[in-house]
């Protein structure tokens, strides 16, 4: 029997629920996240998408068909197109340009985790390079639908960070999230045993890494 996206998360259950469920998560549903909490996420985020871009623009080089260059250009579109708008419209609440949000100083678990993601797509193939993104493009589409299925989640103008929730659960968001998804199931259909346990690892490392990012974010750490 082949496997599927969801044998990723089954192989990390206790991390995956970590991630999804995390605190700096609760609190932005409930409205209740420390502003400078959200802002020191939000500005580290933006220097986090510019290399999931590039990532994004490594999976079309590796690309070998027209399918694959497709889904490549999916995952770039949503954060070029989709995501981004977001960070630059808040930060332009908060006074901040963007040539200021570029020029910040990226905190360890920025790091941390874009150079792994990027050196895990150099070194392995396609496949490698995917399932090292996936937990950042389906785990937000994820964590999206959790909050809005949690009682305790505001929604609307009580809560200052519905704009967040609401680009995440956003049909332009889901649809990217659900053509990962189906790339991956079909990938992954076809791998054997021992290649299944390689991609875990790295779905369960880059998982962690998301984690890290959110303690960062609580943290305000550089
Ligand atoms: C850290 C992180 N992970 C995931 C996403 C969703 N693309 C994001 N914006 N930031």
């Amino acid at each position: 029997m082949g496997y599927r996206f969801t044998d990723l998360t089954d192989a990390c259950h206790d991390d995956w629920r970590a991630y999804i469920e995390h605190g700096f998560v609760r609190r932005l549903g409930s409205g209740t996240l420390d502003e400078g909490a959200f802002r020191h996420y939000l500005q580290q985020d933006y220097l986090f998408l510019i290399h999931f871009a590039r990532a994004y623009a490594l999976a079309a080089y590796k690309s070998r068909t027209l399918s694959d260059l497709r889904q490549a250009h999916e995952g770039l579109k949503a954060i070029l197109d989709v995501e981004l708008e977001l960070h630059v419209g808040y930060c332009r609440e908060w006074g901040i340009t963007e040539a200021e949000l570029a020029a910040l100083p990226e905190a360890r678990a920025t790091l941390a985790y874009t150079r792994y993601v990027l050196d895990t797509g150099n070194r392995g193939d396609l496949l490698d390079l995917h399932v090292a993104l996936a937990p950042c493009l389906v785990g937000y589409g994820e964590i999206a639908n959790w909050l809005n299925a949690q009682p305790d989640t505001v929604r609307g103008d009580a809560n200052p960070y519905d704009a967040w929730i609401a680009m995440y659960a956003s049909d332009d968001f889901q649809v990217a999230m659900r053509a990962e998804l189906e790339w991956l199931d079909a990938r992954l259909a076809d791998v054997t045993p021992a290649r299944f346990a390689e991609l875990a690892e790295v779905f369960r490392d880059a998982t962690r890494l998301e984690i890290d990012f959110w303690q960062m974010g609580l943290d305000h750490s550089l």
